[in-house]
């Protein structure tokens, strides 16, 4: 059978609490139809960390470089963690989309709103928990966090939740209960003819 063809260029933009099973999707999605995604890298002002790749992890810049880039509104979002500044460049996008690749993003809410701010083009996935209860015990299971970030992130998921809410922001909702039964749905979404995700 012939690879299915992503038919809408626009990048996908997928948000979601952490702990929702994003990265578990997309990485399906990746490993199901190799050649067809790539993740968007971001530029960060943090300094590598071990093993991390220039251009690959991260495009790593100065301060300097990302201000100026940001100046030029290189930027489709960008934000501060600590010290450090991260974003997605737009050159970014656009090049990996003219390899034929379909850029996927995997940003927080407030990035999400810089997007729509910017009208750069885009298709928006929300992932949801089935429950709250449930986006804990995955947070939990997955064993990643310490009990002081499980609390941040089960308070920023409440965040991420009411901005879901808000009609018109998301093109497509997907409640991650069944693991295969989300991944068959984020699928369909993706490969859908342009006119019926719009
Ligand atoms: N449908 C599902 N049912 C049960 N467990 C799941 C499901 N989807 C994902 N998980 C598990 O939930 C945990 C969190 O998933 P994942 O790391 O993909 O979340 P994420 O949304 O990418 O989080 P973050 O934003 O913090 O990176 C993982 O341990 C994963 O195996």
């Amino acid at each position: 059978m012939a690879p299915a063809q992503v038919r809408d260029p626009r990048p996908i933009v997928i948000s979601g609490p952490s702990g929702v099973g994003k990265g578990t999707l997309y990485k399906l999605l990746f490993q199901r139809h190799p050649d067809t995604f790539t993740l968007s890298v971001s530029h960060t002002t943090r300094g590598p960390r071990p093993g991390e790749q220039d251009g690959v992890d991260y495009h790593f810049v100065t301060k300097e470089a990302f201000l100026d880039l940001k100046a030029k509104d290189g930027f489709v979002e960008s934000a501060q963690f600590g010290d450090n500044l991260y974003g997605t460049s737009k050159a970014t996008i656009e090049e990996q989309t003219a390899k034929g690749k379909t850029v996927v993003l995997d940003i927080e809410v407030e990035g999400v709103k810089q997007i729509q701010a910017s009208g750069f083009p885009a298709r928006y996935v929300f992932i949801a928990p089935p429950s709250d209860e449930e986006l804990e015990k995955r947070l939990r299971g997955r064993g990643t966090e310490k009990e002081d970030s499980i609390q941040k992130r089960l308070k920023q998921a409440k965040v991420e939740l009411e901005y879901s809410k808000v009609p018109g922001v998301h093109d497509r909702i997907i409640v991650n209960d069944d693991l295969e039964k989300a991944y068959k749905e984020l699928e369909e979404f993706v490969f859908a003819e342009p006119a019926s995700t719009t």
